[in-house]
């Protein structure tokens, strides 16, 4: 498990780092330059004619102090300071200082020549507005020019808080950050300026009561480490009993991969409930489920409500449409949970059928079922159940998602290139894993399942919906490797999500 930050947090890290530990400030800077110049020699940067660019911040500092570390190791070093020699911070004009101690000179315009590396040391975490004019026309240049591009800490003109470009960014081939990875170069766009990320530890700690926004990531060995280990003593039901209100008419596929996915996950026991034409075909094709249906003449709602008796964990809206069924089932479903809080992972049309709902029902059920539900909405989702554009709710995804889980007490998973979960009261969960070859149908789907497969061993609500997204993701970058960019099939995102979690390898033989 890590950490990612935003600007602010960062920068309350590293004041409590200076200021409270007493840590003095030009040896962090020391060690980020040191780490940077690691970095580029171990991933074997041709640095014999480098070319840096320095900003009058602390970036700008450690910019110098690379800049003398390669000046010292007998390279040729270009260093222009584009900030206001006037506005330098003091550890800047330290680092100035020593450089030009040290022999080195300090330019004011970028000479033209064939850089074999050029380093961004222009803005860092306190980029605070539009890159514009003369630091504009600098990124500009420097993207067009050859030799590898190595950025210090965050690309110029990345917003370190949301990864949006602010005028113009700078075009890393690497980016070598400090003591956490900033949100910035993990949300897109600002993901795809950074290149290849390196987190450089140099001695920049958290303080718990940290201000900002601190986002929690796992990596794929949180996957052995949080997912529950089987009971040697158990028996099916001792992983709940599933109702997944799943498909339509048509729509086999969404109960198939949903229900194979919670199966494949761990649960132990998993009813499909749906309509009458899909009962042969998901009863030739997962015989391991239940297949209850209803049909046009009876009365689904009715039916549905002795399911939901029986369930302890319930599934819904895969596949299942807007009918007037649709609307019926999902209408009894609110209605039971808001009475009968059973832990509820709400999917696709599930959450567009809650979303257009008359304003006071839903609010009720919203309030009756919040603290048991999960939403898995993808963005044109979200912007319906909150009622506001696709743009602005891209826009502000993670606010919007924050605030809707502290209003309601849902558990969202605000499904995009890079997935948030949010949760009343704590910290973002934000997915590192996953690529574009899942952008395929069926594949959300397959998360449902994998989220309400992990509710069955036992998570809660906030754990499973990351964790099911974080092995979801890493299923799909193992599918992948296997199938190509264009290959992945939302079914092999299963089989691999199941090799994921451990109980047998890549290769397919078991582990333990
Ligand atoms: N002691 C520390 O605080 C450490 C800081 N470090 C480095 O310092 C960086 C943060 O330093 P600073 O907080 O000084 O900030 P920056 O170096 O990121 O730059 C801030 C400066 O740029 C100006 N500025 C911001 N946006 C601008 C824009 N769009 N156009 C023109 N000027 C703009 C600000 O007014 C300010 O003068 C980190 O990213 C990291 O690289 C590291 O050396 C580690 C230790
Ligand atoms: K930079």
């Amino acid at each position: 498990m890590k950490y990612i930050l935003d600007g602010k947090a960062m920068k309350d890290a590293d004041r409590y780092t200076i200021e409270e530990t007493g840590m003095p400030s030009l040896v962090l800077m020391e060690r980020a330059a040191l780490k940077t110049l690691e970095v580029m020699e171990q991933e074997e940067l041709d640095l014999s004619n480098v070319l840096i660019v320095c900003g009058s911040g602390n970036n700008g500092g450690d910019g110098f102090a690379v800049a003398r570390l390669l000046l010292q190791r007998g390279k040729t070093v270009t260093v222009v300071l584009a900030g206001n020699p006037d506005h330098c911070t003091e550890e800047t004009k330290t680092q100035r200082k020593i450089f030009e101690n040290c022999g080195g000179i300090t330019m004011r315009e970028i000479p033209k020549g064939d850089y074999t590396a050029i380093v961004d040391a222009l803005f860092g975490i306190g980029l605070s507005r539009e890159v514009s004019g003369h630091y504009a026309q600098i990124l500009k240049k420097l993207n067009s020019m050859s030799g590898k591009k190595v950025a210090v800490d965050i690309p110029s003109g990345v917003s370190a808080a949301s990864g949006e470009i602010l005028g113009t960014a700078f075009r890393a081939d690497m980016t070598v950050t400090f003591a956490y990875q900033k949100a910035g170069m993990v949300l897109y766009p600002g993901a795809s300026f950074a290149g290849k990320v390196f987190v450089a530890d140099i001695g920049i700690y958290l303080n718990e009561q940290v201000c900002g926004q601190r986002y929690v990531t796992y990596e794929k060995e949180d996957i052995e480490r949080f997912r529950p280990k089987r009971k040697p003593d158990s028996n099916k039901g001792t992983y709940g009993k599933i109702l997944m209100i799943t498909g339509s008419s048509g729509m086999s596929g969404a109960s198939y991969l949903s229900a194979k996915a919670a199966y494949r996950t761990g649960a132990g026991l998993v009813q499909i409930f749906t309509s009458e034409a899909n009962r042969i075909i998901l009863q030739s094709t997962l015989p391991e489920a239940i297949v209850s249906v209803y049909t046009d003449e009876t009365d689904a709602a009715l039916l549905l409500k002795e399911k939901l008796e029986w369930a302890d964990i319930i599934c819904l809206g895969c596949g299942i449409g807007t009918s007037e069924t649709a609307r019926k089932i999902t209408d009894t479903v609110f209605g039971y949970l808001s009475e009968q809080p059973k832990n509820c992972v709400v999917d696709a049309d599930g959450l567009n059928l809650i979303a257009s709902m008359e304003e006071e029902k839903k609010e009720r059920y919203l309030r009756g079922a919040g603290k048991c539900l999960i939403f898995t909405p993808h963005v044109k989702e979200l912007s319906r159940l909150l009622s506001k554009t696709v743009e602005e709710t891209k826009k502000n995804r993670i606010s919007l998602a924050q605030q809707y889980s502290e209003n309601y007490n849902i558990v969202l998973a605000a499904k995009d290139a890079r997935t948030v979960v949010t949760g009343k009261g704590l910290f973002p969960y934000l997915n590192m894993s996953g690529n574009a070859a899942m952008a395929k149908a069926g594949s959300g789907d397959v998360l449902a399942g994998i989220i309400t497969g992990l509710l069955a061993l036992g998570m809660d609500r906030y754990e499973a919906a990351s964790l099911g997204v974080c092995i979801h993701g890493f299923a799909g970058d193992a599918a992948r490797e296997t199938y190509g960019e264009h290959g992945v099939m939302a079914e092999d995102i299963i089989e691999m999500a199941a090799s994921l979690s451990g109980e047998v390898n890549w290769k397919g033989t078991k582990q333990r």
